[in-house]
């Protein structure tokens, strides 16, 4: 691979030769962007000065390997004023230098949450308050929880990952929540999921199967340095209109979790939260108008926001100020050019991606001509591929799971009730699925596995199947209904006799 050096001299490291390899020079204020085809990676090395990609540093001298339809940007940090070079090897199918960022607007967001930290920290040791200290913050000195908010494609996941990875730069030693309410994106989890995880090492970006970076939970364990624990719970489905009801419950349990954790944990409690919601939040037409102020609502009160960020979106901007403008900071954020419009097709492939991710682990192949071993992904060494294929298929007895369905989806439509009769099951009701059954819509289903319930009888109720939260997934490639067996696929070997596991509607494919 040719490495540039200070004087300008090519040279040959390893004697690895790459081919497609070009070098860019970048200014401050300007960004290097580039779009990923499928099947196609990119290798990226800095070779002088700095940069990060969404806030999340390359190191100086490493290859980083970036696949699986990977979009994004490298910039410098805001705060550096020198150029840097860097060495791209590999031909995405878009890439160009854009000189028009809004990295300036969220550093300064960064600087106003950073302040927030500092001084809930202050209060929390006791310590007197700063001259630059104002009345508002004196009274109500308060870690930053925010709630990102924008329409689809406005970069909102982007803006949570850039402002939690700043978070971390400081040195202050804060480890931010940072909460994907947004169940049409796996997270940490798998699509379905809502979950949250305390961040402690910047996320990197590398792929679009792992936005937020990789989890502890997932096959196989190679980024171990890097793993997150996240915490999660099922809703199941894309779409929040499915069961906005359920979406309601899950982001008050997730809410509910964290406070908890927090009461025994101030360095967490202080670093506070940032929450990435779905589009559906900012969509006011249609049906999801109905809904989606009670979820905004519901995340309002969860996670006890203190400040709204809407992106890109004047009249959401208008609508939040108007409702929660008295008792918080609602501030209007500039979308980023860069932002990559992702169609339903894309979507339905990261969804693919992000449940392959977690049966499989992921190990992106670099650029012809560059060696795995010379390769960071995701921050890490790129693994052996053989190490990655790990995944167990089990036999078990129908009886080993007792696996529920959450809601009148379940249920015969209304013109298939007797004459008279009306639903007596709500949106709500855990309904328990026989996958002896014919359409018990098992085959393929992905299936949430849940923590045990209580153990003590008398606190059990109707509904504690919503309220437990996750901790795994398992996926259904087979059923025997002749001997009352199915096949299931888990990352790793496990007995799950006598789990509780709950479908929703997605579908694993090969
Ligand atoms: N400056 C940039 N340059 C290149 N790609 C970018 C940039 N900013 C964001 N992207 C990419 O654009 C895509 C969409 O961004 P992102 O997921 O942040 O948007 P979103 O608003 O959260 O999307 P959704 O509609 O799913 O809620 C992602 O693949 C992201 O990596």
């Amino acid at each position: 691979m040719g490495v540039m050096d200070s004087d300008g001299k090519q040279h040959f490291a390893e004697g690895i030769v790459a081919t497609n390899t070009q070098e860019w020079v970048l200014n401050p204020e300007t960004e290097y962007r580039f779009e990923l085809d499928p099947g196609t990676s990119l290798a990226i090395k800095l070779l002088r000065g700095h940069a990060e990609i969404f806030g999340a540093e390359l190191v100086d001298g490493k290859t980083y390997v970036y696949g699986f339809e990977c979009k994004a940007a490298v910039c410098l940090p805001v705060w550096t004023r020198c150029r840097h070079r860097k060495h791209v090897t590999g031909q995405p199918s878009t890439e160009y230098i854009s000189e028009e960022t809004p990295m300036v607007a969220y550093a300064n967001v960064h600087l106003a949450l950073e302040q927030m930290r500092v001084r809930a920290l202050r209060a929390v040791h006791g310590s007197p308050p700063s001259d630059d200290d104002d009345a508002d913050i004196l009274t109500n000195p308060d870690a930053p929880r925010v709630l990102v908010l924008g329409p689809e494609n406005s970069g909102k996941t982007t803006m949570c990952k850039i402002l939690t990875n700043y978070a971390l730069r400081t040195g202050q030693d804060w480890c931010p929540l940072l909460v994907n309410a947004d169940p049409s994106e796996g997270g940490w989890a798998v699509p379905g999921a809502i979950s949250a995880a305390s961040i402690s090492i910047p996320i990197q970006t590398c792929s679009s199967a792992s936005p937020l970076g990789s989890t502890a939970t997932s096959a196989p364990t190679h980024m171990s340095s890097n793993a997150l624990l996240p915490l999660a719970y099922w809703y199941g489905h894309a779409q929040t209109r499915r069961n906005p009801l359920l979406m309601d419950r899950v982001i008050r349990n997730l809410g509910e979790n964290i406070m908890e954790r927090w009461e025994s944990d101030t360095e967490s409690r202080v670093s506070g939260l940032i929450v990435d919601t779905p589009a559906s939040f900012a969509a006011s037409s249609g049906s999801n108008g109905d809904h989606r102020q009670t979820l905004i609502k519901a995340c309002v009160d969860a996670f006890r926001i203190n400040v709204i960020l809407v992106v890109g979106h004047e009249k959401l901007n208008v609508e939040m100020q108007r409702i929660y403008g008295n008792r918080m900071a609602v501030v209007k954020i500039p979308k980023s050019g860069g932002v990559v419009e992702l169609d339903a097709s894309y979507r339905e492939r990261i969804r693919k991606y992000e449940l392959h991710k977690y049966m499989y682990g992921q190990v992106i192949e670099p650029p012809s001509g560059l060696s795995s071993t010379v390769c960071m992904q995701g921050g890490e060494q790129t693994p052996d591929l053989t190490l990655a294929l790990s995944p167990s298929s089990s036999v078990i007895s129908f009886s080993d799971l007792r696996i529920y369905r959450i809601g009148e989806e379940t249920m015969a439509p209304v013109s298939a009730l007797p004459i008279g009769a009306t639903r007596v099951v709500s949106e709500m009701q855990p309904l328990v699925v026989d996958p002896a059954l014919p359409g018990s819509g098992l085959y393929n289903a992905v299936l949430a596995l849940l923590a045990p319930p209580n153990p003590d009888e008398s606190e059990r109720y109707d509904e504690e199947v919503l309220d437990l939260p996750i901790v795994g997934f398992t996926v259904v490639t087979a059923l025997d209904i002749p001997n009352k067996r199915m096949t299931v696929l888990a990352p790793s070997q496990g007995s799950l006799a006598g789990r509780i596991a709950v479908v929703g509607s997605f579908e694993w494919q090969e």
